[in-house]
């Protein structure tokens, strides 16, 4: 039996639903995916670091309220965050990043991937800072050390956009995209249609573990144009960075707007899109757009994300699905085990 050991490095709502998927689906896993997780090392800024190399509880993990720094009470743990040291030396096989996102600079998650790389770990991260910021340093970096880099979870959380285009539509001329990707102003949007407040809606959204940890990332795009960044590099071969990607929110939107939109058969929806030029310039944006009733991506409600995907040879394929939430964004990980078992093991099999 094949069996992973993982160090969580965050220990927020992703990763704490990976713990309690782990605690509750592992016996499955072993049957359905040939390999069961073990969780031997959790660090995060405000609970500190615990490393048993013989495995840490998952179930006891989340169902443990730890105080600030309370991790210092666990055999193996101290009320600081070490990462680096955990990284680098935990038994873990691979790592998987889920700390807050940094729109800027992506730190200090870029060096937690890059020291977990560097160390001989593959990485799984739901995390766009990295992915969009330093990706192709960190892809180079993963084949140098025969590891891999893998972050699905980036773009639509658990929805497999990234894997998918990638993958099953090779070949096909893909040569742009459109689509709802934020869950939080989408959610936003459609509570403010029912006749809720902005602020109100954007604490809901907080409370469902949709929100960025500062919600300004969604509300004024930042993250859209993060997710824009990604697919536009991962799909289209750009090498686009955010300042190339123009941006606009949904803050400035009143209720105003959204009344009249929905008397004239309209609804706001906030997309983020690129298009490759005759000229093969890639041009990308993210703002609120005013959408009528019978476009396809008007009906897309909650924190449902869809991007509608332009080929040459099928013209538009979209996929859509869930684009936030806890568990959502930690089935991610799990699809990015999936990925590098079958990479690891699978394929050697089939090479014997
Ligand atoms: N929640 C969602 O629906 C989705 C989240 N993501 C991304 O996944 C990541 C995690 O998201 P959530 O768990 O929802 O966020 P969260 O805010 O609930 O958790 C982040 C955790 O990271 C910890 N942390 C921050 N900086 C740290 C550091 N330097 N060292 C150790 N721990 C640190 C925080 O204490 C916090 O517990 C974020 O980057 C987010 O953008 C991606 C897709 C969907
Ligand atoms: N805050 C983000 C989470 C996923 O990336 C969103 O609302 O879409």
């Amino acid at each position: 039996m094949v069996q992973y050991n993982i160090a969580l490095i965050g220990f927020g709502g992703v990763n704490r639903a990976f713990a309690e998927l782990v605690a509750e689906r592992n016996n499955r896993w072993r049957t359905e995916l040939g390999f069961q997780l073990n969780i031997v090392a959790v660090t995060d800024l405000n609970l500190g670091s615990v490393v048993s190399a013989n495995g840490i509880d998952a179930r006891m993990l989340i169902e443990t309220r730890f105080e600030r720094g309370g991790f210092a009470k666990l055999s193996g743990g101290s009320a600081e965050a070490d990462n680096e040291q955990v990284i680098r030396q935990a038994p873990a096989d691979i790592v998987a990043e889920a700390t807050f996102t940094n729109p800027y600079d992506g730190e200090p998650a870029v060096s937690h991937c890059r020291w977990a790389l560097e160390s001989g770990r593959h990485v799984i991260t739901t995390n766009k800072g990295p992915v969009a910021l330093a990706a192709a340093d960190l892809k180079a970096l993963a084949r140098r050390n025969h590891v891999s880099f893998e972050y699905e979870g980036a773009v639509m959380s658990g929805t497999p956009v990234i894997r998918m285009a990638k993958t099953m539509l090779a070949g096909s001329g893909l040569n742009g995209f459109e689509g709802i990707l934020n869950g939080t102003s989408n959610f936003v949007l459609g509570r403010m249609e029912s006749g809720l407040g902005f602020s109100e809606a954007i604490g809901e959204a907080q409370a469902l573990g949709y929100a960025e940890a500062d919600p300004t990332a969604d509300v004024e795009g930042h993250d859209v144009r993060l997710k824009v960044v990604i697919l536009a590099n991962e799909l289209l071969g750009a090498t686009l960075t955010p300042g190339d990607v123009s941006c606009r929110g949904i803050s400035s939107l009143t209720v105003g707007d959204i009344e009249s939109a929905a008397k004239e058969r309209c609804r706001w929806k906030l997309i983020g899109s690129a298009i490759r030029g005759e000229d093969g310039r890639i041009e990308a944006s993210v703002a609120p757009r005013r959408l009528a009733l019978d476009h396809p991506l008007a009906g897309v409600g909650g924190a449902i994300n869809a991007v509608s995907i332009n080929t040459d040879l099928l013209g538009a394929v979209t996929v859509t699905g869930p684009g936030a939430g806890r568990v959502e964004t930690a089935y991610a990980l799990l699809s990015d085990i999936v990925a590098i078992h079958r990479a690891v093991h699978v394929n050697k099999e089939a090479a014997e």
